[in-house]
């Protein structure tokens, strides 16, 4: 490719190692060093910015970043639309409603779910859709303890093992969604750039 790097958005987090993973079996090898937050990869075809995982869609969305690696949990609540290229083959979770291991799913009396979660958009819009009505309380992380402690009896979180509510004897009452990790595009990037994104996509999905 003779063209300017392609510029990617790659999440901080639990994301970022399986991604740089994916991308050296493919032979594209970038580092951060010295806490830097942009890099080049040493073939040259990547700009790698790594942003705060919320964030992400934002740069994606105002084309700061053409591409992004993301989970569809955090695309849903952006709220924004972007062009999902590619399924990786990693960080695949359920968006769930959970509670206490032995409690039936029950509203309370005003026939209201109090639920809480991280995810508002996606758990308001899931229950509007189910005609249920729901009072969310916000929080940002630790969600399990809010059954724990009395806070909501219901919660709206991502499970991968189930390792973290089985140990505070929370268990799963509803799958809501299958939850996947995409390359995405922003759409008028993906317009100007779709060559060189689409040779990047095969090299993505190729075998390792
Ligand atoms: N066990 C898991 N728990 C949560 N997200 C997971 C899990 N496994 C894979 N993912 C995916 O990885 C993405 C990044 O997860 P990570 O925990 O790094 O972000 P985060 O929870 O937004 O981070 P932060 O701790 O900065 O709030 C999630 O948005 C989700 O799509
Ligand atoms: O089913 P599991 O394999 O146990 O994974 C799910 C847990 O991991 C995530 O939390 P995270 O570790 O990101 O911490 P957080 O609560 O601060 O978001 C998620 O919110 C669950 O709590």
């Amino acid at each position: 490719m003779n063209n300017q790097p392609l510029t990617l958005a790659l999440p901080k987090g639990r994301l970022e190692k399986d991604v740089q993973a994916h991308l050296a079996a493919r032979g594209i090898n970038f580092s951060f060093e010295n806490r830097k937050l942009v890099a080049q990869d040493s073939q040259g075809l990547l700009r790698i910015m790594l942003v705060k995982n919320a964030d992400l869609p934002v740069y994606v969305h105002h084309g700061i970043a053409g591409l992004g690696i993301c989970g569809d949990d955090v695309l849903y609540e952006s709220g924004y639309d972007f062009f999902r290229l590619s399924h990786l083959p990693f960080g695949s979770t359920k968006m769930c409603l959970a509670g206490r291991k032995d409690d039936e799913l029950q509203s309370s009396q005003g026939g209201v779910l109090r639920v809480a979660t991280k995810f508002t958009r996606f758990t308001r819009d899931y229950f509007h859709n189910q005609d249920t009505a729901v009072e969310m309380i916000k929080l940002n992380g630790s969600v399990e303890l809010a059954p724990v402690l009395g806070l909501a009896p219901y919660i709206v979180d991502l499970v991968e093992t189930g390792s973290t509510l089985k140990a505070n004897n929370l268990a799963v009452l509803q799958v809501l969604q299958e939850i996947n990790v995409h390359l995405i595009a922003n759409p008028a990037y993906y317009k100007y750039h779709y060559k060189q994104v689409d040779q990047f996509v095969r090299i993505l999905e190729q075998e390792a």
